[in-house]
C-alpha cells in the first residue's frame, strides 16, 4: 500500500468520535517503535516531520525510513509536513512525495493567513495532498489565562468559519489551552472546552487538530528526575481531556513531547544502571521499545483508534 492522505481517516474518525495519533519523527528508532505499536494494534497512523526534523535527518532519510515502514506494515500511513512556516517548505515537501503539509501561518494577521494558506491549498490539491491550518496561537506556559486573553489568542469560532470556507483547507489545528513542550501549566490543567464545542457546531462534520497534546505521563518525568534529569514543574494535558476532545470533532492528535521523554527517560536509566556499556544498540533499543509502549497505550486508551484500519 502506498502512502496514503488523512482523508478517509479523518471521515472514520470524526464518525467513531475517536482521533489518529500524529506522532513526531527524527530517527530510525522512533519510526519503527511507532509502527510497531501501530501495527499491533491495526491502527492508522500520521508520521510528522517538522522542519527540526528535516534539519537533523536529512529529509532523503526520513522519506526512505518512513517507506520502509509502509512496506513493512502495509498499514495505511500518512507523511505529513508539521509546522510549514512558508509557500517553498510545504512545496518541497509535495514535490517530494509528502502526502499532507501543515502550513502554520498562525503567527501572521487573519487576512496574511488566509493569503498564504490558500496559496499552498491550491498547490497542494493539485497535487492530491491535503493540508492542515492553524487558527490562533497556542499559549506558552499557562497561568490561568484571563478571558479577555483567550480571546486575543485563542482560536475564534466565528473566523474558524470564515477561514475554512475561503481557504479550501482540509483540518484546522485550533488554539483551546494547549501548548507545545513539557511545560504546559503552571496551575490546574484546563481547555477551553465551550469554545470547542462552539467551533465544532459551526463547523459541523469538519476535523480539527489538536497541537501541544502530550500529557508528558509523570511516570516518565519522575524517571528521568531520578536518574539525573532535570525536569522541574513539567505537566501537560491529562488524559481524560484527550479522550473528550476526540469525541469532539478532533481527529488528529499530536504527540512529540511524550515520546522524546520516553526515549530519554528509557537512556538516562539504562546508562545509570550500565556503566560499562558503550554499544550504542544497547540502550536505543530499549528506547525503541519505551516508544512502542508509550504508542500503544495512546492508541488504546487515550485516541481510541485501536482496530481503525478494519
Ligand atoms: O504539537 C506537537 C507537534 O506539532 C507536539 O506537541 P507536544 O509538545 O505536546 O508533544
Ligand atoms: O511542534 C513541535 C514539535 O514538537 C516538533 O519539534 P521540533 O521543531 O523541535 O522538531
Ligand atoms: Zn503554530
Ligand atoms: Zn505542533
Amino acid at each position: 500500500m502506498p502512502l496514503v492522505t488523512s482523508k478517509e481517516m479523518f471521515n472514520k474518525a470524526y464518525k467513531g468520535g475517536y482521533a489518529i495519533g500524529a506522532f513526531n519523527v527524527n530517527n530510525m528508532e522512533i519510526i519503527q517503535g511507532i509502527v510497531e505499536a501501530a501495527k499491533e494494534e491495526k491502527s492508522a497512523l500520521i508520521l510528522q516531520v517538522s522542519a527540526g526534523a528535516r534539519k537533523y535527518a536529512n529529509p532523503i532519510y526520513l522519506k526512505k525510513l518512513v517507506e520502509a515502514a509502509v512496506e513493512d506494515s502495509n498499514l495505511p500511513i500518512v507523511l505529513h509536513l508539521d509546522h510549514g512556516e512558508n509557500f517553498d517548505i510545504c512545496k518541497a515537501c509535495i514535490d517530494s512525495g509528502f502526502t499532507s503539509v501543515m502550513i502554520d501561518g498562525s503567527k501572521y494577521p487573519f487576512e496574511e493567513n488566509i493569503r498564504i494558506t490558500k496559496e499552498v491549498v491550491e498547490y497542494a490539491h493539485s497535487k492530491g495532498v491535503v493540508v492542515e491550518a492553524e487558527l490562533g496561537k497556542l499559549a506558552g506556559v499557562e497561568d490561568a489565562v484571563k478571558v479577555s486573553e483567550k480571546d486575543a489568542t485563542y482560536t475564534d469560532p466565528e473566523q474558524a468559519v470564515e477561514f475554512v470556507e475561503r481557504t479550501g483547507v482540509d483540518s484546522l489545528a485550533v488554539a483551546i489551552g494547549t501548548s507545545h513542550g513539557a511545560y504546559k501549566f503552571k496551575g490546574t490543567p484546563s481547555l477551553d472546552f465551550e469554545r470547542l464545542e462552539i467551533i465544532t457546531k459551526k463547523l459541523e462534520g469538519f476535523p480539527l487538530v489538536l497541537h501541544g497534546a502530550s500529557t508528558v505521563m509523570p511516570e516518565f518525568v519522575a524517571k528521568c528526575n531520578e536518574y539525573g534529569g532535570k525536569l522541574p514543574g513539567a505537566q501537560g494535558v491529562p488524559e481524560d481531556m484527550l479522550r473528550k476532545a476526540a469525541t469532539m470533532g478532533v481527529c488528529k492528535i499530536n504527540i512529540d513531547t511524550d515520546l522524546r521523554l520516553a526515549m530519554t527517560a528509557t537512556v538516562r536509566e539504562y546508562f545509570v544502571n550500565h556503566p560499562e556499556e558503550f554499544d550504542p544498540r544497547k540502550y536505543l533499543g530499549p528506547a525503541r521499545d519505551a516508544i512502542k509502549q508509550m504508542v500503544q497505550h495512546k492508541i488504546k486508551n487515550v485516541l481510541g483508534c485501536s482496530n481503525s484500519i478494519l
